[in-house]
Parts: structure tokens; sequence; C-alpha cells
């Protein structure tokens, strides 16, 4: 192929030379199997064991060595703190092993931009790790998993990867961990970014457009090798005619921070500020980001929040907010240093 200037492909290096990737599956649909190929949508979740992933696919040895290992088999929405824990203390071992130059992670989408930017925060590393999943079973027609694990282990085989954190590689895109959502609960097409992709991987070239300007991977301050356990943070979800019932179950059952997803800015409705404040009274830090998914929270608009010593999410979906609220209060921060880490992280 033709050099083409900032895209690197790794197709034609000799064996021997290929960049080693580990590939550590977790499960999702990506290793699913469905009745028939009609069954894009209707089929079980986790049941192909990464071996046999691979196998499927000998494209990969012309892109890197690939090993794989089975960390866990379950779908994405039963994830827990321990799994995001065990998890990313695998990768943090692995990525200190000077023969291994890359990591996939395959994970099911509904959980996975969570646990991709929960990589890039606590993960101490400049090798690429490529977090990637498939909205379809590979029994299915059109199934995209394949495609979507072959561009993955080439992006965390590439060296231009390299210092760009953690990376989501769905759809021919290759997205930053911490701007990906999955927004649409169908179609390949499910991940976005409000901020667009960083760029695309196709035909083994990656082809870059921009790159994550905010802190991750090796300029965080959070370290999953120090850290041993991860706090209680809810969510509280805001609607019309909302109540304070979950608010009070959740200081009840432990909550160390809740995050309050608001209507539109992050508006709070007038019965439930109160119960806030209670909760806060109790030890419980409040953050309050929004259920709309685009556009962003903006301090002391809609609440005080100087005057209650709330915290704004910023851009931050509230499963994204509780990550780096579990990790700041895992530090110890306080409410301005965690507003601090909203615009920095
Ligand atoms: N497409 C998927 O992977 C969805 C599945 N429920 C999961 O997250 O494991």
């Amino acid at each position: 192929q033709d050099a083409v200037p900032g895209v690197v492909t790794t197709a034609a290096a000799p064996a021997a030379a290929r960049p080693h990737v580990v590939v550590l599956a977790t499960g999702g649909t990506i290793a699913g199997a469905g009745a028939s190929a009609m069954n894009s949508a209707t089929y079980t979740a986790a049941k192909v064991p990464v071996d046999k992933l691979l196998a499927g696919l000998p494209e990969l040895s012309q892109v890197a060595r690939v090993s794989g290992e089975q960390v866990f088999q379950i779908a994405s929405e039963s994830f827990t703190n321990d799994n995001l824990l065990t998890l990313a203390r695998r990768v943090s071992q692995l990525v200190k092993q000077p023969d291994v130059d890359g990591i996939v992670v395959t994970h099911g989408t509904d959980t996975l931009a969570e646990t991709a930017y929960f990589l890039g925060l606590t993960v101490h590393t400049d090798k690429p790790i490529a977090v990637v999943g498939s909205m379809r079973p590979g029994t299915a027609l059109s199934a995209d998993g394949a495609l979507n694990l072959v561009n993955a282990v080439h992006v965390a085989a590439s060296k231009d990867a390299r210092g760009k954190g953690v990376l989501v590689t769905m759809n021919d895109e290759i997205q930053t961990a911490r701007d990906v959502n999955k927004d649409v609960n169908i179609q390949t097409g499910a991940f976005k970014s409000q901020w667009g992709p960083l760029g695309m991987v196709v035909e083994g070239r990656n082809y870059w457009f921009r790159a994550p300007i905010k802190r991750h991977t090796q300029q965080s301050e959070f370290n999953i090798d120090t850290i041993e356990r991860l706090p209680q943070v809810d969510i509280v979800y805001a609607y019309g005619n909302v109540q304070p019932t979950a608010v009070q179950a959740l200081v009840a059952g432990g909550a160390k921070a809740l995050i309050h997803a608001g209507t539109g800015n992050g508006s709070v409705a007038d019965r439930m500020v109160q119960p806030l404040r209670d909760a806060q009274a109790q030890g419980v830090m409040i953050v309050r980001s929004s259920r709309v998914p685009y556009g962003f929270v903006l301090r002391n608009a809609e609440q005080p929040d100087d005057k209650y010593d709330w915290v704004a999410a910023h851009d931050m979906r509230p499963e994204k907010a509780r990550l780096l609220t579990m990790l700041a209060l895992a530090r110890g921060a306080s409410t301005s240093e965690l507003q601090r880490m909203f615009w920095e992280y």
C-alpha cells in the first residue's frame, strides 16, 4: 500500500515483527449466539469463548500476534464495581509487560462506554487499549462483531494509537472512551459522541482527525494499582411528579454520593431540593448531571451550586459521572476537588 502521511498499517509486517495484542474477553453480544440468522436482536449474550472468537478470525494473524484471555463471560448490563476493578487490574498488569504492545477488551455494548472511561481514568500506560463490542451476535446476518474486533486489534497494534488513551472501535469509527456513549439501542451505528469521533479505521489503516484533550491514562491522578475499593455512588433520575423516595432509600442504603440525573440543564424539582440537602447533611455529596444526552450542565445555572456546595457534572452522563465520583471519593476528594475533576477528565 502507498504511504499516507499520518497513517500506519501493520498488515505488511513479517510474522515475528508483528505487535503482540492481548484480547481480554468479558462477554456481551460480540460473544453472543442466536437461534437463527434472522435473530439480530433476540439472542443470548456471552456464550462464545474467546478462543473460539479468535479462531474464527484468521485475518487477525495478518495484523498482530494475538493471545486471548477470558476474564468474565457476562452481559455488560450485569457489570459490577468488582468487575471493573478486576478488569482494570488485569489490563494494568499486562501493559507493564514489555512483550505486550496493546490491549483489546471485548465487552457488551450496554455499559461498554462506562468500562472504557473507567480504564482510561485508572490505567497508566501509553499503550493503546481498544474496547469493542457488537450490536448483533455472530450468528446474525450482517453481524458486526468480526470487523469490529479486527479493527480493534489493528488499533491496539498501532504505534499511532499510542498516547491517545482508551479507544472504542465500533462501526469503523475510532472514538475516545471519555466522549463516546451508546445512543442507539439497536443498529450497528450505535456509538456516538457529541464532540465527534477521533478518526476511522478502514481496511487496516487508521485515519486520525483529532486527539483527546482531557486527562487520561498517564496524566490521570487515579491509579488502579492503588485503588482497593470503590465507594457506593448511586443515581437518582428526574421526571415529572418525582418524589424523594429514591433519594431517601439510597441514602439509607449507604450511598456516599448521589448523581442527580436532572431534567434539562441539570434542573432539580423544587420538592427535591430539600431532600437532597438533607442527604448532604448526612455526608452525601450531591452531583448535578442531566438526563439530556447532549450539551452540558452549567455550574450555578438552574441551581445555586456555590451556595449549596453541589457539584456540576459538566458534559458527563450520569453513569459516567458516577465513575469519576467514585474514584474521587476513593481519594478523599472534597466537593471543590471533584468539581475540578469534572472540568479536567
Ligand atoms: N450489544 C450488546 O452487547 C448488548 C448486551 N446486552 C450487553 O451489553 O452485553
